[in-house]
């Protein structure tokens, strides 16, 4: 990705000082969002990462992940399977249980959206201790499907999400388009 279409990107994303509380510096990406241009220039980066890593379909991390993954999937020309929060999917799923700052959450896929012969690229909007997105490997792998890679607009470097998902990536790549 060239240096111009970061910048963009990077312009596009505001800091809110103590949202969702005190001492959190929220990345809010409904700037670029607004912003066809950039919008578009993200779709076709991420996009370009699920062709380059060989994904056959992509997993969106509820709620801002399906807002990026959607319009990747349409332009990679492969299948798009959500991630939900748990108690949502209708159908049989698997569920995973995950540690988050403070407290524990829980994600779940439908069984049947994946499996043996998938290479997965999940793709999120922000990493930040890396809970949600280890969670959703783990989904993928007892599904029986590849996890091709985890593709992320902005990286939160500080919060050491990389080395969480380093052994649920398993040699996979875990690709940030632009790192703070
Ligand atoms: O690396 P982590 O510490 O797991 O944090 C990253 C996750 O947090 C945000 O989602 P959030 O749970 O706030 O939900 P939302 O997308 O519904 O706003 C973000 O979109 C990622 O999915
Ligand atoms: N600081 C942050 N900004 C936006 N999304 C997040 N998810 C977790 N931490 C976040």
């Amino acid at each position: 990705m060239s240096a111009n279409v970061q910048e963009l990107l990077l312009s596009r994303i505001r800091d809110v000082h103590d949202h969702p509380k005190p001492g959190v510096m929220f990345k809010d990406i409904t700037p670029l969002l607004a912003d066809p241009a950039a919008f578009t220039a993200l779709t076709d980066a991420l996009a370009g990462l699920c062709t380059e890593h060989g994904a056959t379909k992509v997993v969106g991390l509820e709620a801002r992940g399906f807002i990026l993954a959607a319009p990747v999937a349409v332009r990679a020309g492969l299948g798009f399977i959500p991630v939900r929060k748990a108690g949502k999917l209708p159908g049989a799923t698997l569920s995973q249980a995950y540690e988050l700052e403070y407290g524990t959450a829980e994600v779940e896929i439908h069984a049947g959206d994946l499996g043996s012969g998938d290479r997965i690229m999940v793709i999120d909007d922000v990493l930040a201790t890396g809970g949600t997105a280890e969670a959703s490997l783990g989904l993928i792998r007892r599904a029986g499907a590849e996890v091709a890679g985890v593709a992320i607009l902005m990286e939160l470097g500080f919060l050491g999400g990389r080395a969480r998902l380093e052994r649920a990536l398993d040699g996979a790549p875990l690709e940030a388009l632009l790192t703070v």
